[in-house]
């Protein structure tokens, strides 16, 4: 948003954003610590399915929070459907969070333990609403899918991306980019866990149907660090900070269950 005035410091990190953002300390805040084996197996859940073969990529951007490849909503070519949702979901941007160098940067956490990064895929009910800020505040509103990355070998789609970042440094800037599809992303098993929860960046609106994969991707450390070159600052700011540690911690699970595809 234009003059975000939050960010992932010592002094407008995820302990402050409850000044400005009260719904903070809510009672379906994002992202938590799922602990599998409390997590309730439904047999109601059947898989989830992603049409993402018409998806049209449309840009790259640093919006000084993280890395977004944004997508063309302008109708159903790509959703996701099934699973826990009544409805398809409009495929619409995807971006990561990650760690400091050998530190941890995913945002959920599994019985305690973080991945190095964790990659969300935000699609929004156009079904029930008109625009994509409209379904972002509705409780209903958003379905986003997160993948574990972990440290391995490198992935052999993701320097598609990787070699875009160079060209997006700096908060505020964008670049085209197209023909890119998000199922080079997925693992193998899209075997799940889903709960109620929130954006876990402000306005942290509690509108996203999360469906967490078990099954986390492998990248490089290589690939990881590229991510890391990239800038919290505009071009024109003097204090440059590396964008790095742009992930909120665990928040209280509250009166939720988890449940968890079969
Ligand atoms: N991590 S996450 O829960 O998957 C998530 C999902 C959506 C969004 C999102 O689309 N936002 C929130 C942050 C943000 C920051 C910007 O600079 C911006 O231009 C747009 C957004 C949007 C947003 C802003 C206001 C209302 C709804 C979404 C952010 C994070
Ligand atoms: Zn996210």
């Amino acid at each position: 948003m234009i003059g975000d005035h939050w960010g992932y410091g010592k002094e407008d990190g995820p302990s402050a954003w409850h000044r400005h953002y009260p719904v903070a300390k809510g009672n379906r805040q994002s992202p938590i610590d799922i602990i599998p084996n409390e997590a309730r197996r439904d047999s109601r859940l059947g898989p989830i399915f992603l049409k993402y073969d018409q998806c049209r990529s449309l840009n790259i951007a640093n919006n000084g929070h993280s890395v977004v490849v944004e997508f063309d909503d302008s109708d159903d070519r790509s959703v996701v459907l099934g699973g826990p949702l009544d409805n398809p979901y409009r495929l619409k941007q995807f971006h990561f969070h990650w760690g400091g160098k050998g530190c941890e940067g995913s945002e959920h956490t599994v019985a305690g333990v973080g991945y190095a990064s964790e990659l969300h895929v935000v699609h929004w009910n156009a079904v029930k609403y008109k625009t994509y800020n409209d379904a972002a505040a509705a409780p209903d509103g958003l379905a986003v899918l997160g993948i574990f990355l972990e440290l391995g070998d490198d992935h052999r789609w993701l320097h598609m991306i990787t070699d875009a970042l160079y060209m997006v440094k700096f908060k505020g800037s964008t670049t085209d980019f197209k023909g890119f599809n998000p199922k080079c992303l997925l693992p193998s098993s899209l075997h799940y866990w889903t709960y109620l929860g929130s954006l876990t960046t402000p306005p942290l609106h509690e509108s996203v149907t999360w469906i967490v994969l078990k099954e986390p991707i492998v990248i490089s450390e290589k690939q990881l660090g590229m991510f890391r070159m990239l800038q919290f600052n505009g071009e024109e700011e003097d204090q440059r900070m590396r964008m790095e540690n742009n992930f909120r911690p665990p928040q209280n699970l509250k009166e939720r269950i988890v449940r968890s595809s079969n």
